[in-house]
């Protein structure tokens, strides 16, 4: 087991992993919240695999679950989906004292998240992530938010889980092409700040990768934690966790949510924009070349045929933007970063094609 602090100025919250701890969680609630009613929200394909077990641990210690479970996906994180658990809630009588646990990948916990944010205007929630994106990445910080068609993640909040539980076994059952999604957050962290994760993801391949779930995991989330402290808002150091987001983002929305997934756009933002950052000289030569072999060996795509011309609506909604200015996030070496200020109108030449 090991168990990583995110201590925030109001409140300290606990990152537990721990192999084969969904079937112990009914003993761990107590320690974090005195409900006795809490709402789980999963995907129809999470529920189907773990929903049972989680139901039967919380009510061997008392708990009355209610399960609420909605379309897998990306287009899930829609104001629909959130409406419609807002209804479910209310329909379960959920009140303050209460607690949602989001049991699910990225979509659960971001959607999930952004209900408890906001039903009753807030109820403690608890995260249980079960894709590496959420078990590396999207679990820990309190970013929780949906989709507009606009762009990603456009209405959300900043709202911190009471606690983190994860269990890397649950990865077992995830299909490869989320794994490999996954992978994309993972040379994300290795690359802005961890030269070791780096390295070590270049010795291992996708056939060794399973053996070593709980050392990435916790290079991961002690890099995220560290940062989410030091700038829970994102108005600064935070920033760095969006390495490839912006190109990434734009990819995702320009093509439809759920065509290209997170992980894939994260993966072709930091591809071309590295690309051009080496090209400009402030990316040491032959770091893209390095990058893209690493993204290639764990599956991922490091370009698509969109053009700067059309991912740049997306880009202006991206979340960095102030006024009429956008930070990027370079990667000078791997395992280094800084935030460089650019004028909007420059963009597109960082953007590439
Ligand atoms: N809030 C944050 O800080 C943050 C960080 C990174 C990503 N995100 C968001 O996360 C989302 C992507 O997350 P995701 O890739 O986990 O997507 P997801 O939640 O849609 O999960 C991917 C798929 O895996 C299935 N699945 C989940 N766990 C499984 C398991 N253990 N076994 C078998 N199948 C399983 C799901 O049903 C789904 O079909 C994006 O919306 C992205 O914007 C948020
Ligand atoms: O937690 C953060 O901060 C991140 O930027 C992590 C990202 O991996 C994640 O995709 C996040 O949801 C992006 O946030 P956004 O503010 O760019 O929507
Ligand atoms: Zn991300």
């Amino acid at each position: 087991m090991k168990e990583i602090n995110v201590p925030l100025e109001k409140e300290t919250y606990s990152i537990r992993i721990e192999r084969g701890l969904l079937d112990r969680c009914g003993a761990l609630v107590s320690n974090v919240t005195a409900a006795r009613h809490i709402a789980v929200i999963s995907d129809a394909q999470v529920d189907a695999l773990y929903g049972q077990r989680l139901e039967n641990t919380l009510t061997a210690a008392g708990i009355h679950v209610v399960r609420l479970v909605f379309p897998q996906g990306e287009k899930s994180k829609c104001v629909d989906r959130l409406v419609q658990l807002y209804e479910q809630l209310a329909a379960a009588e959920i009140t303050r004292d209460d607690c949602i646990i989001t049991l699910g990948g990225g979509v659960s916990g971001d959607l999930g998240g952004f209900a408890a944010a906001t039903f009753l205007r807030g109820i403690p929630f608890i995260q249980i992530p079960t894709t590496v994106i959420a078990q590396v990445d999207s679990s820990v910080g309190g970013k929780v938010a949906i989709d507009l068609r606009s762009g990603k993640n456009l209405v959300g909040s900043f709202y911190q889980p009471s606690a983190v539980w994860i269990d890397p076994d649950l990865l077992q059952t995830l299909p490869q092409a989320f794994i490999r999604d996954g992978m994309g957050e993972v040379i994300k962290y290795g690359y802005i700040r961890d030269i070791r994760l780096v390295e070590r993801l270049e010795a291992w391949n996708e056939t060794t990768l399973s053996s070593h779930w709980e050392e990435i995991i916790a290079a991961c989330c002690t890099i995220k934690a560290a940062v989410v402290a030091a700038d829970t808002r994102d108005t600064g150091e935070r920033q760095i966790l969006n390495f490839g987001h912006t190109i990434g983002h734009a990819v995702e929305g320009f093509y439809g949510f759920g065509t290209y997934t997170h992980g894939q756009g994260v993966a072709i933002g930091m591809s071309r924009l590295t690309a051009r950052t080496e090209a400009a000289g402030m990316t040491e030569a032959g770091v893209t070349k390095r990058l893209r072999r690493l993204l290639q060996r764990y599956g991922l795509p490091i370009d698509v045929p969109a053009s700067a011309e059309e991912l740049l609506p997306f880009i202006k909604h991206d979340k960095k933007r102030r006024g009429q200015m956008i930070t990027l996030v370079v990667v000078p070496r791997p395992g280094t970063c800084r935030l460089v200020p650019i004028a909007l109108s420059e963009a597109a030449q960082y953007i590439g094609k």
